[in-house]
């Protein structure tokens, strides 16, 4: 079922069905300010849910509360039997989560922030595979240098990197504002390994401010009246 409605503080536009993470009636003040309220969606296997919204309106705040690192939403999210058995919050090494500010520490080199993110996922990857996915976002002949050394981008590229590894367990990507500090090219390459994850099955969970163009997006907008 599809259906747009306003609830009063955004405008909600998807389908409304058990998909691999519903939320329900979320709510979320933030110093006396209702940032969204009766806020819900679903995702399925397959689908790129876009939140668009303008600066403060709540997307950070949302992506942190669906991965459970924030507490400050209320309401009801609820995950699919693929990942979590009671519904409730899966571990972290179901899906990939890219913050807002990228999580590279700086003191140490692409490989070895590529290798942590794996280590925390539990997962066995040769080391020939970190070093193919750091030449695939253009960091050949950067993966030994610290990561301080590098630039805004390419410090952003080193923490897409783990997009490239193909994790069988990996079957959510939550992304916010993953297209920041990107050139022209790099935004395109990313904009094709999001479209190629969904055609495989992958969700992606997404804010951007960047237009995205596939037939698997759903828009989600929050803070704006129509
Ligand atoms: N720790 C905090 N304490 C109090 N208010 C906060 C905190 N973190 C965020 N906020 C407020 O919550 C609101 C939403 O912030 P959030 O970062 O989720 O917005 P956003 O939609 O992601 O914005 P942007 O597009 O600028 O990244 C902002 O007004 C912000 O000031």
């Amino acid at each position: 079922m599809t259906f747009g409605r306003y609830n009063g503080r955004g405008f909600i536009l998807g389908r409304y069905m058990q998909g691999i993470v519903q939320a329900d009636k979320l709510y979320c003040e933030r110093d006396d300010r209702v940032l969204f309220e009766q806020l819900s969606f679903a995702v399925e296997s397959g689908e790129i849910l876009h939140i668009k919204g303008p600066n403060g309106a709540g997307k950070t705040t949302l992506l942190r509360r669906i991965v459970g690192l924030s507490w400050v939403v209320d309401g009801t999210i609820t995950w699919g039997a693929d990942f979590s058995a009671d519904g409730q919050q899966p571990d972290g090494q179901r899906f990939w989560y890219l913050a807002h500010r990228p999580a590279v520490t700086l003191q140490l080199t692409p490989l070895e922030n590529l290798a942590f993110s794996v280590a925390l996922h539990n997962a066995d990857v040769d080391e020939s595979l970190l070093w193919q996915a750091l030449d695939t976002v253009g960091l050949r002949g950067y993966e030994d240098v610290p990561s301080g050394s590098l630039s805004a981008g390419q410090q952003r590229r080193v923490a897409l990197s783990k997009l490239y590894l193909d994790l069988p367990d990996v079957r959510l990507w939550v992304l916010d504002e993953p297209f920041t500090a990107l050139d022209v090219s790099a935004v395109a390459q990313l904009e094709k390994r999001i479209e190629a994850f969904a055609d495989t099955g992958g969700s992606v969970i997404m804010t951007s401010h960047h237009g995205l163009n596939h037939t698997a997006v759903r828009e989600l907008q929050i803070g704006v009246r129509p």
